[in-house]
């Protein structure tokens, strides 16, 4: 377990947060800007003198005036510009921390890294002359290779373009079971927490609001993931190979969804985006139409959201969580209720990972 309770006073912001919870996979540290994210994470790092206390298992990092000095944390951090040394090359940067390992500490694979971040033919490279997104995955190796206990990654795509963007999500995703190592993820992006993470905290006004699972956070309609792009659904399964017609079939809880143009080879840990908006209900299977998906769904509960909206919380066969959104008139024709049996019809259903 990993518990953390710290306090900061700024002129104009507090910082109050505390959270407890196991020590795996990715935690995505979620909010508004200027909501403390980054002083937060900063604190955790020992960067910024904080009150409180910070428990690594057993090992205590902070508390009281005991406080273990930066460099003994031993946590990797990668900032939102990746911050490398300009005149080495490539591989010197990615040497730095490692060749600097002390002796008995477990000393990560060089070879394997590179190769891991495809960054073979960068390495005689000055870090000068590399793009944005190349520069953050010499920043996460560089971290890594120092064998951090916690990955700290502070918005690091945030200031990419999409296209590096779309470079560098492959390698954080799966990141933290890759490398073994816990990664907390500071982010204002909802899709980058549906495609990352395990677990997220989210933040207001510099207090931990709440920690949830992803599946928690994404199963109530009134989640802060949901304030932009509207209310929708992840599902966890695998990605079996595509058939000739085109359709790639997700398996998840002994069921299946079809995708359509799923460009992924296939594979373990797939997770697929469901927006509630492309979700309707019937309280039948339904033939002769062109939706692709349909799937029991016992209702959980429901949820007026405004505009003569209403919001349905499904349980899947197996017990993933299903969000559809439907008119207040069509809820009530269909006498939509708690405990009711129907069918989930699916229209759209987009891969995250
Ligand atoms: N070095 C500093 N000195 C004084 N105030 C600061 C400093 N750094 C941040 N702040 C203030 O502390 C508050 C929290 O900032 P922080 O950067 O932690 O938020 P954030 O959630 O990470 O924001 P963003 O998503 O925009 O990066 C803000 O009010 C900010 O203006």
């Amino acid at each position: 377990m990993i518990k953390v309770k710290f306090q900061l006073e700024r002129k104009g912001f507090r910082l109050d947060a505390a959270f407890e919870q196991p020590i795996h996979g990715v935690t995505a540290l979620f909010g508004p800007s200027g909501c403390g994210k980054t002083t937060l994470l900063r604190c955790m790092a020992g960067l910024e003198k904080a009150q409180g206390e910070l428990w690594l298992g057993d090992q205590c990092i902070q508390q009281g005036r005991q406080s273990l000095p930066v460099h003994h944390r031993r946590f990797g951090y990668v900032f939102q510009e990746a911050s490398l040394f300009a005149h080495l090359s490539v591989r010197n940067n990615l040497a730095y921390g490692w060749s600097r390992l002390s002796k008995g500490m477990p000393r990560p694979d060089f070879d394997e890294m590179v190769g891991w971040l495809g960054l073979e033919h960068l390495l005689e490279q000055s870090a000068s002359s590399l793009s944005g997104g190349q520069r953050q995955r010499v920043a996460i190796g560089r971290a890594l290779l120092t064998a951090p206990r916690l990955l700290l990654l502070d918005e690091p795509l945030s200031a990419l373009d999409t296209q590096a963007r779309r470079e560098i999500l492959p390698w954080i995703e799966g990141l933290a079971e890759r490398a073994g190592v816990p990664v907390f993820y500071v982010t204002h992006s909802p899709e980058e927490v549906e495609r990352l993470a395990d677990r997220v905290i989210f933040m207001t006004q510099g207090r931990t609001t709440s920690m949830e699972t992803l599946q928690q956070a994404m199963a109530r309609p009134d989640s802060p993931l949901f304030v932009e792009q509207g209310a929708a659904s992840i599902l966890d399964g695998r990605l079996d190979a595509a058939l000739a017609d085109g359709r790639t079939p997700f398996l998840f809880d002994e069921q299946t969804l079809w995708l359509v143009n799923a460009r992924r080879p296939g594979g373990e840990g797939a997770r697929v985006r469901v927006l509630a908006s492309d979700v309707s209900l019937a309280l039948a299977p339904v033939e002769g139409i062109s939706v692709l998906n349909q799937l029991p769904v016992t209702i959980r509960m429901l949820h007026q959201s405004g505009e003569g909206k209403v919001l349905v919380e499904g349980k899947l066969t197996g017990g993933q969580s299903l969000l559809a959104e439907v008119s207040a008139w069509s809820a009530d024709k269909l006498r939509l209720h708690q405990g009711m049996n129907c069918y989930a019809l699916i229209k759209a259903v987009a891969l995250v990972n």
